[in-house]
């Protein structure tokens, strides 16, 4: 299956809940809580996967990162970023090494 697939099904049922009733929907009891509770949980999910990555087995790594996706996904949902315009802005980065990046930067 392509991968992007179940991204977009995600965004689309993340768009969905987001107004949900919040004692029957995840989405919708992070969303009632409000930006800054979301903000948090992606911080919360980075530094889980980062433990993982330093502690974890792969198991636990993947499960992890698994997290940080979707709730970086509530984040985009909850501030109206499309998943498409993250992608595009990887696309525009794509061949363009990262050292050169730097290196163009002026400071
Ligand atoms: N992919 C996910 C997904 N990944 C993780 N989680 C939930 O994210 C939560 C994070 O767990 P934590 O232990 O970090 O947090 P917590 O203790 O529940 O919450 P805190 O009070 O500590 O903040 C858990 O409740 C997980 O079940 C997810 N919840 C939902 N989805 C997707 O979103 C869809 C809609 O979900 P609902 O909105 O719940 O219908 C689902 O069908 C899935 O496709």
């Amino acid at each position: 299956m392509e991968h992007g697939e179940i991204l977009a099904r995600l965004e689309a049922t993340i768009a969905q809940r987001r107004q949900g009733d919040p004692s029957a929907s995840y989405v919708a009891k992070l969303n009632a809580k409000g930006i800054a509770k979301i903000a948090q949980k992606v911080g919360e999910e980075g530094t889980e996967t980062v433990i993982a990555a330093l502690a974890g087995d792969r198991k636990e790594l993947v499960g992890e990162a698994a997290d940080l996706i979707f709730h970086l996904m509530v984040l985009l949902s909850a501030k109206d970023v499309p998943l498409a315009e993250v992608l595009a802005e990887l696309e525009r980065r794509e061949g363009t090494s990262g050292i050169a990046e730097k290196a163009s930067r002026s400071n």
